[in-house]
């Protein structure tokens, strides 16, 4: 009996040499072993991405896509939430999505952040990330630097 993997991941077979591997749909990342599900215990890291919308309250009210951001809190809150819309629809990806519109510099990785553990990231942020299924998208998030929808990834 196959061991069933973990949300995200799928099992492949390598063209070149007929043998199986492993690819995690979000991050693309291959691993010839099987990944197995990663506890959530203390000093365990998560992975997620994320498309912030900043506005005229946030921390840096400044961006790779707007040098003032003036937007109000609530107008980043519409756009966000129509992103999450053509998201959920499957209108658009939220890698392109991200990519296109974040106002975070880790657009031009899609919205990926990286692997990360507890007391690296705004407490908001973590506590929502951290209590996330891996392939989970989140409802807004807000932190200091802004509105935020999280697609956990590992
Ligand atoms: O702090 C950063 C860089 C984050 C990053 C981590 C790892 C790889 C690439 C980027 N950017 C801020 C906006 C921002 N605020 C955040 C709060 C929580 C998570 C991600 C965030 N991104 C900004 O640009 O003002």
């Amino acid at each position: 009996m196959m061991a069933d993997l973990p949300a995200g991941w799928e099992r492949k077979v390598s063209r070149s040499t007929g043998q199986e591997y492993f690819l995690n749909q979000y991050t693309k990342e291959s691993r010839w072993e099987l990944p197995t599900e990663p506890a959530q215990r203390e000093g365990d890291t998560v992975q997620c991405s994320h498309l912030l919308v900043k506005h005229s309250g946030s921390r840096r009210p400044s961006s790779w896509r707007e040098e003032n951001i003036t937007r109000s809190k609530d107008e980043a809150r519409v756009i966000l939430q129509g992103f999450r819309n053509k998201i959920t629809s499957k209108e658009a990806s939220f890698a392109e999505l991200a990519a296109k519109y974040s106002d975070c510099s880790s657009a031009k990785r899609a919205g990926d952040l990286g692997p990360f553990g507890r007391g690296q990231m705004q407490k908001p942020f973590e506590d929502a990330t951290f209590a996330m299924q891996v392939g989970e998208l989140s409802e807004i998030v807000s932190t200091d630097s802004g509105e935020h929808i999280i697609l956990r990834t590992a």
